[in-house]
């Protein structure tokens, strides 16, 4: 229905189905037909989804800054409808006053004073994830995605939530799996005709519905452990810790809803919860299991990352806690990490509805517009990353920034990423640990990843290396 003065290009789609059809395959064949489709129709382009349903998948440079940097265009599309009934309207699916309301009073808990706090968190699960890996030592195969997301929730629930849930020792999480369930179905769905209709006769209605019961029933878990644990500690007295003392996430929310009036209810509390556990953990998972597959792949990168973590220990036993200072000396390992979420940006797509008609170029788009943009795909264009394909660290070195939108794995504006420091700290404290520990070496047999846009993005047969012991001196 492009009433525009031109049509935005697309491929053709089929009565009733839209161009679901090319979708109705494994969802590790949608990154590359989103690629051919950017490659023959441009970088702004119509996808229909089914009967009711198209968007616009956004590579350009100028309408992906037009979009990120808008105060207005806030508002999450329908691709995002499958985790409805998981996260509520927690921050990452709020929008209006709701959003920014929670925006603001969740901020301060993300504060680099805490962030500090934090990192004894990343420490000290970061040296049991260094225990668990050695276990694998000398097996020629081993998936690590598994192994890094047991690790990344025991830090969200340790940093932010103040509960263990020791998911290391157990060695295995129903949360996890349950959540790797819910992010593969919001992507079926969105890629299904008649999502909205027929969905409560699939298989994935009933999937969907037992791991909700799982993933809800661990949160109330977490946020009962840490009320019980206050009240029994008396650790609410941030008013006797000095009134400037920054309190960690769900303390924060907790204490909130003590306060007359404004206060968070249960349903509310929970919601932000649901919403942090998974993108405080899933997201880092990710990320963490793509820089060892790059290292393991990369053995010079990897010597490179290595020297540095060995002039910077100097003194130090390989296992010994690191600082902020520390953290902040590791100016290689930084760019390993900006080139591992360039090449596998951890949230490769993101949504947006357009608030107004809006007049681009030559085209018309209409007020309610879904709008897609395309991270995986702006960020391995040749024309700003040349030689795309390749894990080159050092193309970061002397990257200006004059480009800002090419890369923007943590998104931008006022709807980016509010764990980004989070996350990078978690990232470096842990993979400076692996590289002091291990020599990260190629899966035998090869191991070529199978990337699938699963919510986050995944590997769809495992991110699978090999590791032996490091010998220093
Ligand atoms: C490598 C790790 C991470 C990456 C690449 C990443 C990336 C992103 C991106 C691209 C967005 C925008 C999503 C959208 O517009 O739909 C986002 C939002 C968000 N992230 Fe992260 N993230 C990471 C880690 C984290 C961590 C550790 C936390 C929490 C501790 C977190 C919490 C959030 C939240 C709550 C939002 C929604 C913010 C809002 O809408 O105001 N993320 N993240």
């Amino acid at each position: 229905d492009d009433r525009g003065p031109k049509a935005v290009p697309g491929p053709k789609p089929v009565i009733l189905f839209g161009n679901v059809l090319d979708f109705l395959t494994s969802t590790s064949k949608f990154l590359s037909k989103l690629v051919e489709y950017v490659d023959t129709y441009g970088d702004i382009l119509r996808i229909h989804l089914g009967l009711s349903n198209n968007l616009i998948l956004i590579t350009d440079y100028k309408l992906t800054e037009y979009v990120l940097t808008s105060t207005k265009i806030l508002q999450k599309s329908f691709i995002y409808d499958g985790m409805n009934n998981w996260l509520g309207t927690g921050l990452l699916l709020s929008s209006g006053a709701k959003w920014k309301s929670r925006r603001k009073m969740i901020t301060p808990s993300f504060h680099f004073s805490i962030l500090n706090e934090f990192i004894k968190v990343f420490n000290s699960v970061g040296q049991k994830f260094i225990g668990k890996l050695e276990e694998e030592v000398g097996k020629p195969s081993v998936d690590v995605y598994p192994i890094v997301s047991l690790g990344t929730l025991d830090i969200i629930c340790e940093a932010a939530m103040g509960t263990s849930v020791n998911a290391l020792d157990h060695g295995d999480s129903e949360y996890v799996k349950s959540v790797k369930a819910m992010c593969k179905i919001v992507v079926e769905r969105v890629f299904t005709p008649f999502h909205k209709f027929l969905y409560p006769l699939t298989p994935n209605y009933y999937t969907e519905k037992k791991a909700l019961k799982v993933l809800h029933s661990y949160t109330d878990k977490v946020i009962d452990e840490r009320i019980r644990s206050k009240s029994s500690k008396g650790i609410s007295k941030s008013k006797e810790d000095g009134a400037k003392k920054k309190v960690a996430f769900l303390d924060l929310l907790l204490e909130s809803t003590t306060l007359e009036g404004k206060g968070l209810t249960r349903a509310e509390l929970r919601e932000e919860v649901d919403t942090f556990m998974f993108e405080g953990h899933d997201t880092t998972a990710s990320a963490i299991s793509f820089a060892l597959y790059s290292l393991a792949n990369n053995p010079k990168v990897q010597q490179t990352a290595f020297e540095e973590q060995k002039m910077l220990s100097a003194g130090n036993p390989p296992n010994g806690t690191l600082t902020a200072s520390d953290l902040h000396e590791m100016k290689y390992l930084d760019l390993v990490i900006k080139e591992t979420l360039r090449l596998y940006p951890t949230v490769p797509i993101i949504g947006r509805v357009l608030n107004e008609d809006l007049e681009w170029e030559n085209y018309k788009l209409y007020k309610g517009q879904a709008l897609a943009l395309f991270i995986y795909g702006i960020q391995r264009k040749s024309k700003h990353f040349p030689n795309p394909e390749k894990f080159i660290p050092e193309r970061f070195e002397n990257y200006d920034g004059a480009e800002p939108f090419c890369y923007v794995p943590f998104s931008a504006g006022p709807r980016n990423c509010i764990g980004q420091k989070f996350a990078v700290m978690e990232m470096k404290t842990t993979l400076s640990k692996v590289l002091r520990n291990f020599e990260l070496c190629p899966a035998d047999p090869e191991h070529v990843l199978q990337l699938a846009p699963e919510t986050t993005l995944v590997s769809t047969i495992g991110v699978r290396i090999s590791l032996k012991k490091r010998q220093w001196n």
